[in-house]
């Protein structure tokens, strides 16, 4: 009778090493616990500490919620911190995937922040409870009138108490491969308490974590910080413009990020079904070493592209040419992305040169290859991939706005 009990015991071991579909459910079902059990921690500390609902719960929340990463097999590489040293109060915006994203959350979580969450969460047990208690703010999405004032109400908390709220503006979970559109309620939010909107975006999980074919691997997601957009004298006229904006910024940032995670998948194709793939933390990924991650911070760039001013700054990525990685203010628009040299080699590290309306040998180069014509050409970004087990140079030129 007693080896009985060492049957489940030698049996889950053998599943999580042989079945994915295990690991799945394993993990999914050892998260919803674990967090259950923690939250049911987290009730008598919190209301120790504050005696009731107060957002400083959510430091004790945030502690107790930081190692549940390691148990899942997830890495979070966080880039842009420096976005987040704002005072005061401001509206956290993010794109949302999956319940999971609760834990890049804690990992970020700024003092006094807490967030706005559906009305069904405050029902689902003890972490119900622990997130009434850590001051969430519940909303009704069926009812807008009723959403709408809520948050109107939230504005006023959040200047009266100085509080920080965190929103997920796509309204419900999703796992496409692009963002959902914004609702508006965020913008509405930040303009009302005219404080500042701070863009988070998460890299996709489709590397390690897809729902409907039942896979749950390691893997390590990037949270970005986006710099903050600011509201002081925006009205309610101004919300669909901040809102396609923030829009913009968020999926730039994560179709940046959905094409370098593709070409990471290619370099570990047939990994991803290996037992120490689903149980062990990833290794770090390949394609750092054809695109290398900027040292922090880069010199910034020139106001405006100009051809009457050759210029030159560092760029590691094509789209920091596009866009100034600081301000999140776009800088100029892609005409044409050529491979000048299909045999050249990729470089350790991109550059970004301007080439001049004035004829230069590099800039006729650029003409014959693109096309275009004399004083058209403003700049140019060179950038490399990794295209199967060959490297390609790719050359995009733009022109300024
Ligand atoms: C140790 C512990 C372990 C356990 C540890 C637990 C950890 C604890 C972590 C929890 C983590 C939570 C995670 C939750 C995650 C979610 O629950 S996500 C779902 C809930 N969140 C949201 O829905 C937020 C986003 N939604 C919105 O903002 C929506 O706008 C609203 C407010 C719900 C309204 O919905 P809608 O009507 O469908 O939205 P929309 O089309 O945007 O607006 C319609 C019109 O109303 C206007 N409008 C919208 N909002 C407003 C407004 N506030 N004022 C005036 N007009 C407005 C719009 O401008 C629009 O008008 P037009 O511009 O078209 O003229
Ligand atoms: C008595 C009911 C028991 C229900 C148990 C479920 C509790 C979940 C337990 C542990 C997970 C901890 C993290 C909780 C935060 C999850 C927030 C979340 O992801 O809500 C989904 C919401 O954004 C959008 O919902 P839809 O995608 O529109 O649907």
């Amino acid at each position: 009778m007693d080896v009985l009990w060492l049957i489940p015991l030698l049996l889950v071991p053998l599943l999580m090493w042989s079945s994915g579909t295990f690991v799945f459910y394993f993990k999914k079902c050892f998260y919803v616990g674990w967090m259950m059990v923690l939250a049911l921690l987290a009730i008598p500390l919190c209301m120790l500490k504050s005696g009731g609902r107060d957002v400083e719960n959510m430091r004790i929340i945030r502690v107790l919620v930081r190692h549940v990463k390691y148990f899942l097999g997830l890495r979070f590489d966080v880039s842009g911190w420096e976005h987040l040293q704002t005072e005061g109060p401001y509206v956290i915006i993010s794109n949302h995937q999956s319940s999971l994203d609760v834990l890049g959350l804690m990992e970020i979580l700024p003092d006094r922040c807490t967030m706005i969450a559906k009305k069904e969460l405050v029902y689902a047990g003890t972490v119900g409870l622990i997130c009434w208690l850590g001051g969430i703010v519940f909303i009704n999405r069926k009812k807008t009138s009723d959403a709408k004032s809520v948050m109107a109400e939230a504005a006023q908390t959040m200047l009266d108490q100085q509080i920080r709220l965190w929103v997920f503006p796509e309204g419900t979970r999703n796992q496409k491969e692009d963002l959902l559109p914004f609702k508006k309620g965020a913008f509405h939010l930040a303009v009302q308490a005219q404080v500042p909107i701070i863009p988070v975006v998460f890299s996709s999980y489709r590397n390690f974590y897809l729902r409907k074919e039942k896979r749950f691997n390691s893997g390590t997601v990037r949270l970005r910080i986006l710099p903050k957009i600011e509201t002081k004298g925006m009205t309610s006229d101004d919300i669909s413009s901040l809102c396609d904006k923030s829009f913009d910024l968020m999926q730039a940032a994560f179709r940046e990020r959905l094409r370098l995670q593709t070409h990471e998948q290619r370099a570990v194709e047939g990994a991803e079904h290996s037992p120490r793939s689903r149980l062990l933390f990833p290794p770090t990924s390949p394609s750092e070493t054809c695109l290398p991650r900027p040292p922090v911070p880069l010199p910034a760039p020139p106001p405006l592209l100009s051809p009457r001013f050759p210029i030159a700054w560092p760029c590691h990525e094509i789209s920091s040419c596009l866009v100034d990685a600081w301000s999140g203010r776009p800088l100029a628009r892609p005409v044409s992305a050529v491979c000048p040299d299909p045999h050249c080699a990729c470089s350790s590290s991109s550059t970004c040169t301007t080439t001049s309306s004035t004829s230069t040998s590099s800039s006729a180069a650029l003409q014959a290859v693109s096309g275009m014509t004399d004083g058209r050409i403003d700049a140019c970004c060179s950038s490399c991939m990794t295209e199967g087990s060959g490297h390609h140079q790719f050359l995009l030129c733009f022109l300024p706005f």
